[in-house]
């Protein structure tokens, strides 16, 4: 094993599968901490999948350091810890207390923060995080339903989280090369700092900032770090070459989407759904706190809905809603419960023949998998930046596209289902 990662969502953790895999490494999910005797399959790269970004930091610590020592003990070369590429956190953690933990445990004096994934937008200066062209505080992240970000300085956030002093690499440095920031990491380190933050606008500086952090055994930031992580063991003769796919063969069976994310990427997904004709089904949460709605009427909807149609399950509401459903049922309560909601049906509907899933949301995504038994997962052919197809391993074998609320274009609901070549159904 080349790369052995430790993602805190499930979203994430595909997004950087697909990102490690387009660089050519032969990569694996692993859903949740293996025992530390569990063969691995082979592979370049392992990703664990976590969810433990809006857990008690405790809890998540611990997660993180049981994943890393499996993965160090499958003989990891190089550990990544992988969030989300819009740091969502909040002041309580979980990215500082699992970073310093983890450097802690590995013994690493050193290592950057990295979150930026240009081709999805989201890029750094000065310390800075932008989504688009608007500051992460002015973004929809600030409406997010767990960790709304309000400040973009990455420094100040991190530092909020971590006892360790942080640091800033600027674009200057950055694009002096690889030497230039391997000089910057040398004279952070001699100023004290331990976590350093690193601005980058584009794909060319995420490969120098790899580049440089070849010898680090600890590295933390978005899928986007994967890109110049990768290169280094391609460059030095690592990996066998292999071609990216484009389709992917899928189980017969019936599709469903299933979306619990708030975002507005996924709202105007649902929207170019419905306006594409799609059956849609909004999920109610005072109705499903008081059992007027139940997951089995749900799943009941769905299955009615004909044959060659993909119906649409969602939770997904806008800002203004939420805050009235979290001020009347708390936060983390009607979370909890509209994720639980959206894994029942998942489960119900695998039970009646669904075979292709399309979820929306990291959280919803952790829910869903969870509830339907998948333990690992090959990864496919990009839909969008940040999303493939994958196949799980195991029985039934099913057809997931784990999207970040966040990601793809507003026909992504649509489109996906073009890249999958359906096998014919076993008799
Ligand atoms: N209508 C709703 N009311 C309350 N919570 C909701 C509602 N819809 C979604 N949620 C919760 O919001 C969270 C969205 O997080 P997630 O699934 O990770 O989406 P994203 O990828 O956009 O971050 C989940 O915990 C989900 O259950
Ligand atoms: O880095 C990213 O933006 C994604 O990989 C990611 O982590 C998505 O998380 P969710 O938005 O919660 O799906």
């Amino acid at each position: 094993m080349l790369i052995g990662a430790v993602a805190d969502d499930i979203t994430g953790a595909t997004d950087l599968c697909l990102m490690l895999s387009r660089e050519g490494l032969r990569t694996i999910q692993v859903m949740g901490v293996p025992s530390l005797a569990a063969s691995l399959p082979d592979a370049d790269a392992v990703v664990i999948a976590l969810k433990s970004r809006s857990i008690p930091a405790d809890d998540a610590v611990a997660m993180s350091i049981s994943a890393a020592h499996v993965l160090v003990g499958q003989g990891a070369q190089q550990i990544l810890f992988k969030y989300c590429s819009t740091f969502d956190s909040t002041d309580d953690g979980n990215i500082g207390p699992v970073a310093e933990a983890l450097m802690e445990d590995m013994g690493v004096e050193l290592t950057i923060a990295c979150p930026s994934f240009p081709a999805a937008g989201r890029t750094t200066y000065q310390g800075h995080l932008f989504v688009g062209s608007q500051l992460l505080s002015d973004s929809p992240l600030k409406d997010h339903p767990l960790n709304p970000m309000h400040d973009s300085n990455l420094v100040r956030v991190l530092s909020r989280q971590t006892a360790l002093p942080v640091g800033l690499v600027d674009i200057n440095t950055v694009r002096q090369g690889a030497d230039g920031v391997r000089a910057a990491f040398a004279r952070q380190h001699a100023a004290g700092k331990r976590i350093l933050i690193l601005d980058t606008l584009a794909d060319a500086d995420l490969r120098t900032i790899g580049a440089a952090c070849a010898d680090m055994k600890l590295v933390t930031g978005g899928s986007g770090i994967a890109l110049g992580l990768a290169a280094n063991f391609v460059q030095a003769g690592k990996v066998a070459p292999r071609r990216a796919t484009t389709r992917m063969p899928a189980p017969a069976g019936r599709a469903v989407i299933l979306a619990g994310s708030c975002s507005v990427a996924t709202r105007d997904q649902i929207a170019a759904a419905q306006a594409a004709g799609l059956p849609t089904l909004p999920l109610d949460v005072a109705a499903l706190a008081d059992g007027r709605q139940t997951a089995a009427q749900v799943a009941e909807w769905a299955i009615r809905q004909p044959e060659t149609t993909t119906p649409l399950i969602y939770s997904s509401t806008t800002p203004e809603a939420l805050q009235v459903i979290q001020r009347c049922m708390g936060q983390h309560e009607s979370g909890a419960l509209v994720e639980g909601s959206l894994a029942r049906v998942a489960s119900l509907l695998r039970d009646t023949g669904f075979r292709q899933f399309l979820i929306a949301g990291g959280e919803t995504s952790g829910a869903v998998v969870a509830s339907l038994g998948v333990t690992m997962l090959e990864i496919g052919p990009e839909i969008d930046p940040g999303v493939p197809w994958t196949r799980s391993i195991g029985t039934p074998s099913l057809a997931l596209a784990l999207k970040s609320g966040n990601f793809g274009a507003p026909d992504f609901f649509l489109k996906a289902w073009g890249l999958l070549e359906l096998e014919p159904a076993h008799v």
